[in-house]
């Protein structure tokens, strides 16, 4: 059986993208970066991978991204945010700098550098609802948590254990999907086929 694979974007203002087509390719999808808004429209589902949420949104802006990544999202493109990606989905951020605007989808709250300094980076086994085969080893960069998420978004992974186990790290809500955590740093591709699996859902 063969299916034509999906073409999935990942937003190439800034952060780490290659990592991510590397680890789309992976699972069967094709990649692309993508940084001007006529190429939303040739993608199956886009990534917005981790870096820093300030200088994607300031780049989205002037780049004239911002408003055409809105209403992608809003009409129901499937996304991923992985880290400042997670910034960029969440309706609400704390800790963010005067003005910062996100892209939002996600009825979420967030907090920016929730973990602390770069220093103080950090990785943890993460068990995550709709992925099999045990925890995923989560790599945590100057990470947000979530502090809250409303009705509609559904919470799929906590820290387990230390000194913020419980802390929200991956969310859900529809086909949008956000970790604080960076799968494509790790060579796990786990969370990268089930979004390619939304994607094709
Ligand atoms: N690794 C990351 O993506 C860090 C996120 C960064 N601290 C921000 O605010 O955007």
């Amino acid at each position: 059986m063969s299916s034509v694979p999906p073409v999935i974007g990942v937003l190439a203002l800034q952060g780490d993208v290659r990592e991510h087509v590397q680890a789309l390719e992976q699972v069967g999808a094709r990649a692309r970066g993508v940084r001007r808004p006529d190429e939303l429209d040739s993608i199956d589902g886009l990534v917005i991978p981790g870096g820093e949420s300030t200088t994607m949104w300031r780049l989205a802006v002037s780049f004239d991204m911002l408003e055409p990544l809105r209403k992608c999202i809003a009409a129901g493109m499937p996304a991923y945010g992985t880290c400042a990606g997670m910034i960029m989905l969440a309706d609400r951020i704390e800790g963010g700098v005067p003005g910062q605007q996100t892209v939002g989808g996600i009825d979420m709250t967030v907090r920016r550098n929730a973990f602390g300094r770069q220093v103080e980076s950090f990785e943890a086994p993460v068990e995550l609802a709709g992925v099999d085969g045990g925890p995923v080893e989560a790599v945590f960069i100057r990470a947000p948590w979530v502090e809250s998420v409303g009705e509609s978004a559904e919470v799929l992974g906590h820290v387990s254990r230390g000194e913020q186990a419980g802390r929200i790290v991956a969310v859900r809500q529809g086909r949008l999907l956000a970790t604080s955590f960076h799968p494509e740093l790790t060579g796990d591709t786990r969370v990268h086929r089930l979004f390619v699996d939304m994607v094709k859902g």
